[in-house]
């Protein structure tokens, strides 16, 4: 028995997805997903903003092959603070089908960063969503960023549409590739040619190490429809986001599932409905080739490129 309660109004994933309408093409990578505990074995993190349900690499894989997906980028969820145990169980399990985003403070050792490193992670994250962290100072993420440089691994970087124009600065000074979660964020009540995706945009444009992760529209939208029973044109109002980042940058796009979707309040996806969802922002082969295929192997499995 967990020792943990899951956070009030805690939605479960999905415990039967449909099979995707869409074929994905061969070697598809999730490139945003994550493991929860299971508790009993790794536990949640003292300073956790929230407690979730367990979500294991076993039904992470299963997800992964029921969908179509060849493999997984495991993203570490903030529940697990820097403790990045159950993330590099999940990679080292894999047999090399998946490779992790770490959390690292300023006090981990070189050996630390070797041992994530052969265990396959590529990336550390750096979380500025207020709900879900506690302020990390900018120098020690500064530190952190040149010393992973040397590794060749990247930063994830979260955090909300309001905040990029103070995080401007920071973001445009880091010396590797940047990926951003779930676009950024953008307030989908406000037009995607308007000045605060304008913003992001300009920073993608002006940037040609910051990459997008045009994921999450479940988390976005407003409006849906939500991707459930059937529904295979969800989320219409978040659609405009994605498909001018995709159009207007495909060579540094990636899309994950975000399983086993953390915090969602009002509902929870089938994920095989949002994998459909690829079709609305990407709509021809060639983009959907580099959104799951070509992009997230050049970034996480360079040798295989
Ligand atoms: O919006 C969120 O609540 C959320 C949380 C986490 C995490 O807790 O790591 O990760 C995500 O990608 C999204």
């Amino acid at each position: 028995m967990s020792i943990f309660h899951k956070s009030p109004g805690w939605l479960d994933w999905h415990p039967w997805p449909e099979k995707p309408r869409l074929a994905l093409p061969p070697g598809a990578v999730d490139a945003h997903c994550h493991v929860f505990g299971p508790a009993a074995e790794f536990p949640f993190a003292v300073e956790r903003k929230y407690t979730p349900c367990d979500a294991s690499k076993q039904q992470l894989f299963a997800l992964r092959d029921h969908l179509g997906f060849s493999r997984n980028v495991i993203v570490q969820a903030t529940c697990h603070g820097a403790d990045n145990r159950a993330m590099v169980d999940a990679c080292k399990a894999s047999a090399g089908k998946a490779r992790g985003v770490a959390t690292v403070r300023r006090n981990v050792s070189d050996r630390e960063l070797k041992e994530l490193h052969l265990a396959g992670v590529r990336g550390v994250r750096f979380n500025f969503v207020k709900r879900l962290v506690d302020v990390t100072p900018q120098d020690e993420l500064q530190e952190i960023a040149e010393r992973i440089a040397e590794l060749g691994w990247h930063v994830v970087v979260y955090f909300e549409a309001e905040d990029l124009p103070d995080l401007w600065h920071f973001f445009t000074r880091l010396p590797t590739p940047v990926v951003v979660d779930h676009m950024g964020r953008p307030d989908v009540s406000k037009p995607a040619h308007g000045p605060e995706f304008g913003l992001f945009l300009q920073l993608m444009q002006e940037h040609d190490n910051v990459w997008c992760k045009v994921s999450c529209p479940e988390r976005l939208s407003l409006t849906g429809p939500q991707a459930l029973h059937g529904e295979r044109q969800a989320y219409q109002d978040v659609v405009p986001f994605a498909r001018r980042v995709v159009e207007a940058f495909p060579t540094r796009v990636l899309w994950g599932t975000d399983w086993p979707h953390p915090n969602l309040k009002d509902h929870m996806p089938d994920d095989g409905l949002l994998v459909d969802f690829i079709s609305q922002i990407a709509p021809t082969q060639a983009l959907q080739q580099l959104l799951l295929v070509d992009n997230p192997i050049r970034l996480y499995w360079p040798e295989d490129a």
